[in-house]
């Protein structure tokens, strides 16, 4: 078996197979490895993405695409319903995904692109010389052996282990994550076009309750609640509560565990030898939990910036902190607003999301841009304006474009 690649990539999500993917279109000898025997199995994800950013890096293919949405509804704990066109309800609302497909999808194009790829082989530590990331061990059907590389890629989910191996301190509060539980429900009457969110401290404390259709009669519904405002009551405990009111003959068939960072990224996503993508890195957003387009433009400017150093021979921090540079600038600056919002949005009463929700419900969001919907928002709520004043400031003077979302905001 080969020891000694250019780039080494740990983790077969959508971080690692886009980076995994591109690595290899840029000439670089990659491995990407997965621990997981299936690539994408099990699921642990709603699978909610926007449907312009998924295309710019793969080609939509109805073998991976459940439901195709026109726009998205928003509860108040009251029941005051904000409807929002596709455009308007952000990144995460334009495709319902199948991810075992998906994910196996975006291998098969890392593989086709000229990655080797080894399933049920899992990284258990980082070869480090001299402080410098040179290869993993890697254990495959019990037997553990040393890869070599020029450069690692960790993009091992929210479980990330590979940064902390290098001194990376990815530590995860309570504070700093929703728990989620899904569950995939049949038999139900669902509008297959809308997905559905759910606010409220009764309904899920510091979080939301989502229902993403998966066909006609078909949705994932799931909770993901504040790790540190949960209180007595698990997010199992929200579930089954909604889905005993709201859908009592829906039928069960499968269930889904996870748990979303909502912290906003690590101080710091590269050392010498090793960059960081995706979950692994915290790049998620703090107030949808969404991920996949994240990691996988992350996943995109790590090969680019991998395969620059490697033609410069520098692995260093030095180098490689482009990367750092260059996703703080663009889906970094998204995660800093999601951040403000989800701050202030943590704080919300009932009483607060009942108001919020009124004041909006006789915009018509079809035609709104982001920053007549700030005005809006800011116009009926003076406490609001205050708290968000940063990001108010921002969008309305254009000092950041939301490069990755532009179409649906403008
Ligand atoms: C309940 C739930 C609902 C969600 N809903 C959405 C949603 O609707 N939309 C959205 O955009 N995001 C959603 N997310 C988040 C989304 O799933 C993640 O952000 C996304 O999968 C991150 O991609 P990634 O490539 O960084 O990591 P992952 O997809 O987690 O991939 C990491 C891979 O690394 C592998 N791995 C881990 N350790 C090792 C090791 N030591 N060696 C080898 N391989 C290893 C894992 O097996 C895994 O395959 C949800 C998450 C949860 C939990």
């Amino acid at each position: 078996m080969k020891e000694m690649y250019d780039l080494i990539v740990v983790g077969g999500g959508p971080g690692g197979a886009i980076a995994a993917k591109n690595a290899a279109e840029l000439g670089l000898d990659v491995l990407l490895i997965e621990k997981r025997q299936e690539i994408g199995d099990p699921v642990r994800c709603a699978e909610g993405v926007s449907k312009i950013s998924l295309s710019d890096h793969i080609e939509p293919d109805p073998r991976w695409i459940c439901a195709d949405l026109t726009g998205s509804r928003i509860y108040s704990p009251d029941g005051t319903m904000i409807e929002m066109s596709e455009e308007m309800s952000g990144g995460e609302v334009g495709y319902v995904l199948e991810r075992k497909i998906f994910d196996r999808a975006l291998v098969d194009q890392c593989a086709k692109a000229g990655a080797e790829v080894r399933v049920k082989t899992r990284a258990t530590g980082l070869i480090m010389e001299k402080g410098v990331v040179c290869g993993i061990y890697a254990m495959h059907l019990g037997e553990e052996y040393k890869i070599r590389s020029k450069i690692v890629i960790g993009a091992d989910g929210m479980e990330s282990k590979v940064g902390r191996w290098a001194g990376i301190d990815t530590s995860l509060k309570p504070s700093d994550m929703e728990t989620c539980v899904q569950y995939l429900v049949t038999d139900i009457d669902i509008d297959p076009n809308f997905c559905d969110f759910y606010l409220g401290n009764e309904i899920a404390p510091a979080g939301y309750l989502w229902v993403f259709p998966k066909g006609e009669n078909m949705a994932n519904i799931g909770v993901g609640i504040l790790g540190s405002k949960s209180g007595d009551k698990r997010a199992i405990d929200y579930i089954n509560k909604f889905i005993e009111d709201v859908y009592p003959d829906g039928r069960i068939i499968e269930m889904v565990y996870g748990g979303v960072p909502v912290r906003g990224p690590i101080e710091k996503t590269v050392s010498d030898g090793l960059i960081l993508v995706g979950d692994a890195a915290r790049q998620s957003d703090p107030i949808t939990g969404g991920g996949i387009i994240n990691a996988m433009e992350a996943g995109k400017i790590a090969a680019e910036v991998t395969a620059d150093a490697i033609k410069r021979g520098d692995y260093t921090t030095n180098t490689l902190n482009e990367y750092e540079t260059l996703w703080r600038s663009t889906i970094g600056k998204e995660i800093e607003y999601s951040l403000v919002v989800k701050e202030t949005f943590v704080k919300f009463t009932d009483k607060d999301l009942n108001h919020l929700a009124q004041s909006l419900s006789n915009v018509n969001f079809y035609s709104l841009s982001l920053k007549d919907l700030l005005y809006a928002l800011f116009k009926a709520n003076k406490k609001l304006l205050w708290d968000l004043r940063g990001l108010f400031r921002d969008v309305v003077n254009n000092n950041f474009d939301f490069k990755y979302k532009k179409n649906q905001f403008d």
